[in-house]
């Protein structure tokens, strides 16, 4: 499903009131509400909308567990740190207990080490690996989490988190896998400016090739898939 919004604000509002109720729901049925949240620039207003009184009043956040779809391997003081930027603008305001929020980086192992450690937290925390909601990004290259164009990651099949050396970029990356993405309940992709309507064309419309635009691997196999888009970046799809 695709839903277009005039406003990059009524994208947000929109996706704001979809987190409070999965959490809601998830809560009610399960006693918890497991979600992955998403790096990059695209989240920043809506952290920011679900820490205001309004928004976090309606969620119960001590049964809230958070993950992140991926990481830039760097220290969580680092500005370039995924996790950082979820503290800063909502995780530091909200009444969540630290024991229910798993940063996807430590200084004590290996990147490679850490993914097998996170899959092992993901399965104790979960039920068989199936987040409530994973919310996601995409770049205007096509690649969503670290699921970068030309990686071996993309045909990973067994394993739920991967890290590995990012060439172009010098650094590690740490990401969900697709394959384990692909379970959770909700996906919502949030994508939004002009710059990615050629990406977005591409994965929605375009041919089959999931190699140059990884965010094609995204196909929930029982949950639902949204894609959150404003005017711009839908503006070369018909
Ligand atoms: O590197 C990353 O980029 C994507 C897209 O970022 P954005 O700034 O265009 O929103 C993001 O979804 C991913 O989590 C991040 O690590």
């Amino acid at each position: 499903m695709i839903e277009i919004f005039d406003k990059k604000d009524e994208l947000i509002s929109y996706v704001a009131n979809q987190f409070v109720s999965i959490a809601q729901k998830a809560i009610e049925e399960n006693g918890k509400f497991v979600v992955a949240l998403t790096g990059g620039s695209s989240p920043i207003d809506l952290h920011k909308l679900l820490a205001t009184d309004e928004y976090q009043s309606k969620i119960d956040w001590e049964k809230v567990y958070i993950f992140w779809g991926d990481e830039r391997w760097v220290p969580l003081e680092d500005d370039r740190s995924n996790a950082k930027m979820a503290f800063t603008t909502l995780l530091d305001h909200v009444n969540i207990p630290q024991g229910n929020i798993f940063p996807m980086y430590n200084d004590v192992t290996s990147p490679e080490e850490y993914a097998i450690e996170y899959q092992q937290l993901i399965k104790e925390v979960t039920s068989e690996g199936t987040f409530d909601l994973i919310l996601l990004g995409m770049g205007d290259d096509g690649h969503t989490a670290s699921l970068f164009p030309h990686q071996k990651v993309l045909d990973e099949q067994d394993k739920w988190v991967e890290a590995y050396y990012l060439e172009p970029q010098s650094m590690y990356r740490i990401t969900l896998t697709a394959p384990l993405i692909n379970q959770a309940k909700n996906i919502q992709i949030i994508v939004f400016g002009e710059n990615k309507a050629k990406a977005l064309y591409e994965v929605l419309q375009g041919e089959n090739n999931p190699t140059e635009y990884p965010t094609q691997l995204i196909k929930p196999t029982n949950g639902e898939l949204t894609f959150l888009v404003d005017k711009a970046a839908a503006s070369q799809t018909k």
